[in-house]
């Protein structure tokens, strides 16, 4: 028996996701919480014939926690898409005042009411929501490292499109996917592609110009779509798919007992790692990078073998960007300790 809840879906992100987890038939009951309209959204995908349950919840008011806890309770995956979207000229680190406090909110709420679930987390900025997630199960004494994501997965989709719009070349994605990831955080130049043998595709290695502007591309793609939305949020709809591969990728692993690969933000130090360079270790807690993930959560956490002068580069100052924010994050939750 597998039931979804997601956290915020009445947003754009939560409506295009539940309409994606509708229609996967390996989930038996679907629950849409937020803090507004998931009463209709609930009833309309209700009329799409599926075998299975779905409800909506809306709190009564501010102070009503029994909605939530009906919402959550025997879930097995909780998805978090809550809280505010980039504005142009906004960084994700901007959303940290408000998106701070609801992720830590409704992350204790998922911790008392179903402490065992799978959490993959989408609200902004991950480099630190995550932290905080873990810090208040911590608190909860209900944190399991194997079970806590962070969801950067639309960051390798682009990176999968704009490899292959760049090689020009009768390439598909489907050569790409496997092949091609981004690891790091999920921020601007903390975000870093690693493209594999595809290197070779370029004239000039890794000084080549059309690699350069790649990489910037993937790096910065979250504020193309800000800048083209206009004022009227950020990436929902390209979200929504990337965070339906992770999940419809997670039930496998839950339901079929498959080991999956995946990549997410997680918290590496309490995890099972290998070849992990002292150049991350050394500095930090917190990476995305490929899992290995079978019923019982994260089993395994790698590192990309093969890496181009570049690509080391941009991990090294990676780690430095995750740092601040994880440390943020931290302090959210303990207050800061200077
Ligand atoms: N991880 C990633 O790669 C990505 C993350 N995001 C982030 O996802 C978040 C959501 O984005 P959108 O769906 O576009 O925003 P949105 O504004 O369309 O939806 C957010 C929803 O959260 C709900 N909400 C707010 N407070 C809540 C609470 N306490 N409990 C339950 N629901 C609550 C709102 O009512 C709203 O329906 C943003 O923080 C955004 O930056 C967006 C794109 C990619
Ligand atoms: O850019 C944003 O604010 C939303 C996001 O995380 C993305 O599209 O990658």
């Amino acid at each position: 028996m597998i039931k979804a809840t997601i956290l915020g879906a009445a947003g754009g992100i939560g409506q295009s996701l539940s309409l994606l987890l509708r229609l996967n038939p390996n989930i038996d009951e679907l629950s849409l919480y937020d803090i507004v309209n998931t009463i209709g959204v609930s009833t309309d995908l209700s009329h799409i014939p599926t075998d299975q349950v779905i409800k909506g919840y809306v709190p009564k008011d501010r102070s009503d926690n029994e909605t939530i806890k009906l919402a959550l309770a025997d879930s097995n995956i909780v998805i978090i898409p809550a809280g505010i979207p980039r504005k142009p000229g906004m960084t994700r680190n901007d959303l940290f005042k408000i998106n701070a406090g609801i992720v830590k909110n409704l992350i204790h709420q998922t911790g008392l009411a179903c402490p065992d679930a799978f959490i993959c987390i989408i609200s902004n900025p991950v480099n630190s929501t995550v932290p905080i997630a873990v810090e208040e199960l911590k608190r909860l004494g209900v944190y399991n490292p194997k079970k806590v994501f962070g969801i950067t997965t639309l960051d390798t989709l682009r990176l999968e499109e704009f490899l292959k719009l760049t090689l020009k070349e009768s390439i598909t994605t489907k050569y790409l996917i496997n092949d091609v990831i981004t690891i790091g955080g999920h921020s601007g130049d903390s975000i870093v592609p690693i493209i594999n043998s595809w290197i070779k595709n370029f004239k000039k290695g890794e000084s080549d110009e059309e690699y350069l502007k790649l990489i910037q591309r993937v790096q910065f793609g979250g504020d193309e779509v800000v800048k083209a939305k206009d004022g009227k949020g950020s990436a929902t709809l390209s979200m929504a798919t990337a965070a339906y591969r992770f999940i419809n990728n997670l039930i496998d692993a839950i339901k079929k007992n498959i080991k999956v690969k995946e990549v997410a933000f997680v918290k590496i130090d309490d995890l099972n790692c290998v070849n992990i360079p002292d150049y991350v270790t050394k500095h930090l807690e917190y990476f995305s990078l490929p899992i290995i993930i079978g019923k019982d959560g994260v089993e395994l956490v790698q590192f990309p073998s093969k890496l181009n002068l570049h690509e080391v580069k941009m991990i090294k100052n990676a780690v430095e960007k995750v740092k601040v924010d994880v440390t943020k994050g931290f302090d959210f939750v303990h207050g800061s300790k200077l």
